[in-house]
């Protein structure tokens, strides 16, 4: 699908509820560009980057990191993409961060899956990540091909070393102190939709109607 008009997303959800398998459906499906703030910053750890190896630690704890090292680093992203429709996954997670994305750009509508933290701890446990491009596989749901390989360039797959059970506790709590009140900040600017469930594959077919009509009608608007 080409998109007449540039359309800017957000995509929220605790970890795990299945943001970045959700947003390679919505980049195959609307051509946005993915901006990652995980992969971005796990690419850092892995280039052993100055900012990589000074993150790391925080993110291997479970942590957030600082605002003003993240908010840097999305919106120096973002500013060469003037031109481009995208959806952004994992950024922002603290309300300072909704607020100098906004100062920014406009966000025309937050995508915010709510999956219960329950069906999220099993799923972190078992999921495989193929670093450089982010792509995720999952024992249960959604294996590789060849087990431990990525199916499009055969190269290694990882487990996160913040995939652990212990960290994944305190990424939850982290989730629930720092980025809940994002969705409120969202809902009061009138932009947020929740889509509800326990498995991706039924929440997709929502996830999708809803951005077809929403772009339809942001097409209508500008016509
Ligand atoms: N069992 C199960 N696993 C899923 C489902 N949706 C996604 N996953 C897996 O759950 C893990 C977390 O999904 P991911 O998209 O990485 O979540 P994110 O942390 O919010 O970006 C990955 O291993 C996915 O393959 C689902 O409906 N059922
Ligand atoms: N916007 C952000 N602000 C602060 N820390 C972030 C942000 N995005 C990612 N991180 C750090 O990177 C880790 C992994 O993020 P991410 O890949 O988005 O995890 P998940 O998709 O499993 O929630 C987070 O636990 C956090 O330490």
């Amino acid at each position: 699908m080409v998109l007449q008009r540039i359309f800017r997303a957000v995509i929220m959800g605790p970890p795990g509820s299945g943001k970045g398998t959700v947003s390679a459906r919505i980049t195959k499906t609307f051509g946005l560009s993915h901006i990652s703030s995980g992969d971005i910053l796990r690419s850092n750890i892995n280039n052993k980057t100055e900012l990589g190896l000074l993150m790391k630690c925080c993110i291997d704890q479970g942590q957030l990191v600082p605002d003003d090292v993240m908010s840097r680093l999305i919106l120096r992203d973002l500013r060469v993409m003037d031109h481009s429709s995208w959806l952004l996954d994992g950024f922002p997670r603290t309300v300072p961060q909704a607020e100098a994305l906004d100062d920014a750009h406009s966000v025309d509508t937050v995508i915010n899956l709510n999956v219960p933290f329950q069906t999220i701890k099993q799923r972190l446990t078992s999921r495989w990540t193929h670093l450089p491009t982010g792509r995720v596989y999952n024992v249960d749901f959604n294996p590789p091909k060849v087990p431990g390989l990525d199916d499009e360039t055969g190269e290694p797959l990882v487990q996160r070393d913040d995939d652990t059970p212990d960290t994944v506790t305190l990424r939850l709590k982290a989730y629930e102190n720092q980025t809940e009140p994002v969705l409120e900040y969202y809902r009061s600017n009138g932009v947020l939709e929740t889509f509800t469930g326990t498995e991706t594959n039924m929440i997709w077919p929502h996830v999708e109607a809803f951005l077809h009509k929403k772009l339809f009608s942001v097409k209508q608007k500008v016509a």
